[in-house]
């Protein structure tokens, strides 16, 4: 099968559709590595099940190139392949990755080139050295060899009906060392068909205004030539130096989602993506996929097992938080004011954070997405306001748990009943041999006109207290059988204060559907949790709609 190259500005071989809007801008075709360069990241492991749920996903997003992996490198980017074959993606170009032929041995009879073909995709994107340092010292060949062997690869896969992207290796470097030599691998592997020329800053050293000067270069020696920028994150600048190339005339843009790669990782799209599409006018995805960024760099990062980067550009949790009281008040104004873009263009979502530094517009704007509404001119706003800065004083912190200032606005407004009252808890935990390390705590507990003692066990004192209060409150709220710690993390507060120091318990809870959180500070670690735990049910409760069976005679004391 033949299939042809694409004409500058045209669409790859498949055809993709753009909607007409999106045609009016330059067209940049992007490239997505994350399931090759991606994988080299230390610490991440995709299973074949991943790679295929991440190419569908980048489909979705209409990556117009998804290179799959090194089939030959290891079986699972051979069964990934195969598996494309069964059931192809609907709108990108899976691209098989490998390296030039080694030296002396034509490139027919070369064993990591025939995997590729056996991959079966249309595209093939293979990679040959640029810099005379990694000839010589490197593939210990000559710098004929090494011309003859970009060449020959790329006339080999042409010959078997593939179109070839040929990633130009360490091409900054070996541009800055030896010109006339790096250009001749370029312009060998362009007379030999390759579609695409992708120079790649292989160990991310080169800076924008070095890569914006080089291709600007490359595009007189070369001006025929569609380029490409495939840049690394070693000086922190990858997403810059692939900004600067594009502005230099490169078209194709390689990068990963969440800047996954080797080393320090590659340039990342979900940063470049908006910064070309939104920030420059170049097309990239429509704006419906666009959409798709945020989910797509969460889903991806769940697959790669690695916590979401929260202060990422654009996608990341922080990316469109808001703390300080004036900034909230002016964003509740006009979001322009402290946004960048807007936040839905790129799927992601407004946060208004709770801590010492809000104001009353933060108050105004937690209280509203609870429910409540409040008048900033309400006594009761202030009052909160006030509660909040002297609990976080005291060393509470509301920004991750969101249910115990819930519960904090309630108190103020005197919207909170009682569930329960906890008469009395006593924990015991025996030294005894370790193996019958046990935790063991009994509860009182009042509802209504009736009292109850409980007795738990549990691996922690914690976990027991925990027990034995819900299997109490379970009698009178079968709900409470639903609910179940999901975290408990503790922070010491004033470390130099030794085992008298301050301690924040954050305690994360779950029924299955919905996540809370709640805090606890004190001296005492066990007081913090039984803070934290308690609030924990009073809350889920609360989101269950439950009706308290006693009132709580309140304002709270702070
Ligand atoms: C810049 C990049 O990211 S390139 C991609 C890097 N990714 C990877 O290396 C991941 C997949 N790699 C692998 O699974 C293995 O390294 C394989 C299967 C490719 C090769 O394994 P081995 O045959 O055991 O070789 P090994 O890894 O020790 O060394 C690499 C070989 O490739 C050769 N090589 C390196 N670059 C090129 C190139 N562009 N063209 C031809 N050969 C090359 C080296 O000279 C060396 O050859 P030698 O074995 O004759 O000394
Ligand atoms: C090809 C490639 O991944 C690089 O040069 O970084």
């Amino acid at each position: 099968m033949v299939f042809s190259a694409p004409a500058p500005d045209a669409a790859p071989s498949n055809g993709q559709a753009q909607p007409s809007s999106h045609q009016a801008s330059p067209q940049l075709w992007l490239y997505d590595t994350t399931l090759r360069d991606g994988a080299q990241s230390e610490g991440l492991s995709f299973s074949i099940e991943d790679k295929l749920r991440i190419a569908r996903k980048l489909d979705r997003l209409r990556i117009p190139f998804i290179e799959g992996g090194w089939p030959g490198a290891n079986p699972k980017d051979v069964q990934f392949f195969w598996q494309l074959q069964e059931e192809p993606l609907e709108f990108s170009e899976v691209v098989a990755f490998c390296s030039t032929r080694r030296p002396d041995m034509s490139a027919e009879e070369d064993p990591l080139l025939k995997p590729i073909l056996a991959a079966g995709t249309r595209w093939v994107a293979i990679f040959g050295k640029s810099w005379d340092l990694h000839v010589t010292e490197g593939l210990k060949t000559t710098l004929d060899e090494n011309i003859a062997m970009i060449r020959d690869s790329i006339a080999f896969l042409i010959s078997q009906g593939r179109q070839v992207i040929y990633d130009a290796e360490h091409w900054f470097d070996g541009y800055l060392a030896n010109p006339d030599y790096a250009i001749a691998t370029l312009k060998a592997a362009h007379e030999a068909g390759a579609a695409w020329l992708a120079l790649c800053d292989t160990n991310g050293g080169t800076l924008p205004h070095e890569v914006a000067r080089i291709v600007a270069e490359v595009r007189e020696w070369l001006p025929a030539a569609q380029l490409g920028i495939h840049t690394h994150n070693d000086s922190g600048t990858a997403v810059a130096n692939a900004i600067a190339a594009v502005q230099g005339g490169a078209r194709m843009v390689q990068g990963t989602i969440n800047g996954y790669g080797e080393r320090c990782g590659n340039a990342n799209l979900c940063t470049l993506i908006p910064n070309l599409q939104l920030k420059l006018g170049l097309n990239c995805i429509p704006a419906a996929q666009l959409a798709e960024l945020t989910a797509t760099s969460r889903f991806v990062s769940e697959l790669a097992n690695l916590a979401p980067d929260d202060r990422a550009p654009y996608v990341g949790l922080s990316a469109f938080a808001h703390k300080g009281g004036i900034h909230v008040s002016a964003v509740e104004r006009n979001p322009q004011t402290y946004e960048h873009i807007a936040p839905d263009r790129v799927g992601n979502q407004r946060r208004i954070v709770i801590s010492d530094q809000s104001g009353l517009s933060n108050v105004l704007v937690k209280a509203r997405s609870f429910g409540l509404d409040l008048d900033k001119q309400d006594p009761a706003c202030r009052q909160i306001l006030q509660t909040l800065k002297t609990l976080e004083n005291q060393g509470y912190q509301f920004e991750a748990a969101e249910a115990s200032f819930d519960l904090l606005m309630r108190t103020a407004l005197g919207q909170r009943s009682s569930f329960f009252v906890l008469k009395d808890c006593r924990v015991h935990y025996d030294f005894g041999e370790p193996s019958d390390r046990e935790s063991l705590a009994t509860v009182k507990v009042t509802v209504g006109d009736r009292t109850l003692l409980e007795v738990a066990e549990g691996n922690g004192p914690v976990a027991a207290m925990d027990a034995a209060l819900r299997r109490a409150l379970v009698q009178f709220y079968p709900v409470v059988a639903q609910f179940h710690l999901t975290d408990y993390k503790v922070r010491i507060l004033d470390g130099g204060a030794g085992t008298s120091a301050k301690t924040r318990v954050l305690v994360e809870s779950s029924d299955g559907h919905q996540r809370w959180t709640t805090v606890g500070v004190s001296g005492n670690i066990l007081e913090a949790s039984y803070q934290a735990v308690v609030e924990a049910i009073e809350y889920g409760l609360i989101l269950h709609g439950i009706q308290t069976l006693q009132p709580l005679p309140l304002p709270l004391e702070v």
